[in-house]
Formats: C-alpha cells, structure tokens, sequence
C-alpha cells in the first residue's frame, strides 16, 4: 500500500516511521508540511515529536500547517488517518479527534515500556489482533493525558470508540496501571466513522528485529490487511 508520513518541523519520529512501513514492503514517501500534495496514499500518518517546539500547546500550532487542509480532505473521504503521540495531539487540536492531551498527571515527561489493551476489534487499525490482547507498545510524552467531558466519553464508549487502554501485563485496567492520569486508561481511539486513529504509545518504536518488543507489528499488520 502507498503510505504517506507527515514531517512538522520539530517531528522527530518520522523517519522511524517512515523505516518500518518502508521495510514492511510499503511505498512509503515523507511529505513537508509546506506541501499541498498527499502524493495520493491509501495511508496517511502523522508522526510524533515536538512539532513547532511544543510551543503553545503540543500540535495547536501544527494544524495551521498547509498540508493539514489535505489531511482533513483526505479523511473526510474516508481515507485512513493515524497520528501518533503528537500526531494524535495534532489531530485533537484540529477537531478530527474528539477531546484532548493534557500534561501528565505528574507532570513529567515520560519514557517507558507500557502494556496497553485492544479493547475492541472494530477497526481497521485493531481487527484481527484480538480484543483483550495485551501488547508491549513504549510511550514517550509530557501531554499524554487523555480527558474528555462526561457527555463525551459516553459517546466514545457508546460508539466503541475506545481502542486501547492502559494496562498492566496481566491486561488490569487500574490506577496503577495508568501512566499519565488519562481518563478511563484511555490510550488511543477513533473517529465515529473509524477511519481516524489517534493513540499515544508509538507502534513504530516496536515493530523492528533491533528492539526488545515487536507488538507495534500488529497495528500495521491489522492496517495493511484492511486495505489489502
Ligand atoms: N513523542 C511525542 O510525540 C511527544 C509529543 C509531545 N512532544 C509531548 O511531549 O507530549
């Protein structure tokens, strides 16, 4: 499939990105994001890192970017959309996801391996992997604090939009289990249509031979299978 990856200024995550598509057989290409041309992909992915230097909000002033017009377009015809860490903030902030990053509960930043649930197979980034799965997928952000108002998160939860929660290793959804203070462990979701993911661990810190967990494989893999 033909993947297109978004670079922000102060994106420090795709080329990583980038590598794993690339090397799982994808025609993977990076797009500046002065550019006006997606270059006609079937996926699109904004990666994470600290775009405009986090100034302001994380991603807040990442949505002016010109290429963002496209990405909108793109998902609103239904073309599937995943933004990672500070892609998912750039996503919240342009109103293509519901809710928001706040700081983390501690207010630190956080780097660490953390285990997260697949909490419905209802999507083309989770189908076939299983709901219930737990999978080792690292997290590195200071803005990872999912919260949404009460009327809100029923909807997520009516609609089963909620896609991965923040788990321990036997898959308990708990405080302890919590890394950042998101509401209800929420790790990542997608839109009502379900074309557009937003989840702040980083599948492509774990989907190479070189590093100690490899279950970032099974979001691509879920991804290319529904496009296939
Ligand atoms: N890895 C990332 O994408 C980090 C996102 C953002 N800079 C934060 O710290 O929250």
């Amino acid at each position: 499939m033909r993947i297109s990856v978004v670079t922000f200024p102060g994106s420090n995550c795709d080329y990583d990105t980038y590598r794993v598509c690339k090397s799982r057989g994808n025609q993977t290409k990076l797009i500046w994001h002065k550019d006006s041309d997606l270059e006609k992909p079937d996926l699109v992915i904004l990666p994470g890192g600290f775009s405009y230097g986090d100034y302001l909000r994380c991603g807040a002033l990442a949505r002016f970017s010109p290429i963002v017009q496209e990405v909108i377009a793109f998902a609103q015809k239904g073309g599937l959309l995943v933004g990672i860490c500070n892609g998912f903030q750039i996503l919240t902030e342009c109103g293509l996801l519901p809710g928001t990053l706040m700081m983390n509960a501690n207010l630190h930043f956080i780097c660490q391996h953390q285990y997260i649930r697949v909490e419905t197979e209802a999507s083309p980034f989770t189908q076939g992997i299983g709901k219930g799965k737990v999978m080792d997928i690292p997290i590195a952000h200071k803005e990872g604090n999912y919260y949404i108002d009460p009327e809100g998160l029923k909807q997520l939860i009516a609609n089963d939009q909620i896609l991965f929660r923040y788990c321990d290793k036997q898959g308990n959804i708990n405080i302890e289990s919590n890394p950042n203070g998101s509401l209800d462990n929420i790790a990542g979701i997608c839109n009502k249509q379900r074309n557009i993911l937003g989840m702040m661990p980083h599948p492509e810190r774990s989907a190479t031979e070189t590093v100690p967990t490899k279950d970032g494989r099974w979001i691509f893999a879920a991804i290319e299978n529904a496009l296939e």
